[in-house]
């Protein structure tokens, strides 16, 4: 099975080693699944432009990415955020090896057309022959959601959960997985809320329009109904394994 997991910055901030995802991280290489895992970093983000006065905004969902900013987010995502979940993945014997947009010229993007916001983007495309060579030699691919744009002249800032729908496009995935800091999505944005059991890709937009998945739940669903409507098989938000603390099947 191709599998392509998404781990949220929210998650990561709780520290990788032995976290729920990781266990079933092992259990999908144990059972000799292709597995890609694109990881986010937000809030570290955020907590790094707050230790310089930095502003931070967003609009539509994705972060505002001025010249100072887009070094903050290459530093932190590129650099701290991949880096540990490597060594954390290594740490626990999966051969892990990291890569963005740039290493191996592995991804590109095009910047989303809103101008304030500046260096962001969306992939435009993958090679995802480059994904079959690091699964040939027995590596699991940790990518950082970062990308040049086509001509190579510029680095874009991507939104983790789109970059992760765009891999598993790319290589017509069998399961695409975000875990994130809820579990899976709950009836509002109350930590309280209940976790619905499925939602179907026609509810998406009238869950964002009433207001019942709000910030960075919005590009999360997005991604989950692109993902299907691509020829992904299935889209999960939360666990796979262990339904325990409840999972939301986008249908
Ligand atoms: N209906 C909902 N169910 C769960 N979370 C929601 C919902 N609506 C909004 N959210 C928000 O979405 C956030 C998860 O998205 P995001 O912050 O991008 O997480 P991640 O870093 O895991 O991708 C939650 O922390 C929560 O604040
Ligand atoms: C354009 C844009 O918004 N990029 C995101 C990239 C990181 C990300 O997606 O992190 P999470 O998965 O933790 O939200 C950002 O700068 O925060």
């Amino acid at each position: 099975m191709r599998v392509v997991i998404k781990v949220g910055g929210s998650v990561l901030s709780d520290g990788p080693g032995g976290s729920p995802w990781m266990r079933e991280v092992q259990t999908f290489v144990a059972e000799g699944h292709q597995l890609a895992i694109v990881h986010g970093g937000g809030p570290a983000i955020s907590e790094s432009l707050r230790q310089t006065q930095t502003p931070i905004q967003f609009y539509q969902g994705q972060r505002v990415t001025t010249p100072e900013v887009l070094g903050h987010v290459i530093r932190i995502l590129r650099g701290e955020m991949n880096a540990l979940l490597v060594h954390a993945l290594n740490r626990q014997g999966i051969t892990a090896i990291g890569l963005s947009g740039m290493d191996g010229a592995f991804m590109v993007a095009r910047h989303l057309p809103p101008k304030e916001l500046g260096y962001v983007g969306y992939i435009s495309d993958v090679k995802a022959d480059l994904l079959d060579q690091l699964w040939t030699l027995g590596f699991v691919p940790v990518i950082a959601p970062l990308a040049p744009n086509e001509d190579h002249t510029e680095i874009l800032n991507c939104n983790g959960d789109g970059v992760a729908e765009a891999v598993a496009r790319h290589i017509q995935a069998d399961l695409l997985v975000f875990y994130t800091d809820r579990g899976g999505l709950r009836t509002s944005p109350d930590p309280d809320a209940r976790i619905v059991a499925h939602l179907t890709q026609d509810e998406i937009g009238t869950w964002i329009d009433q207001g019942k998945a709000t910030e960075g739940m919005i590009p999360k669903l997005q991604a989950a109904q692109r993902a299907l409507q691509g020829g992904v098989k299935q889209v999960l938000i939360g666990a796979f394994y262990d339904e325990s603390e409840g999972t939301t099947h986008i249908v």
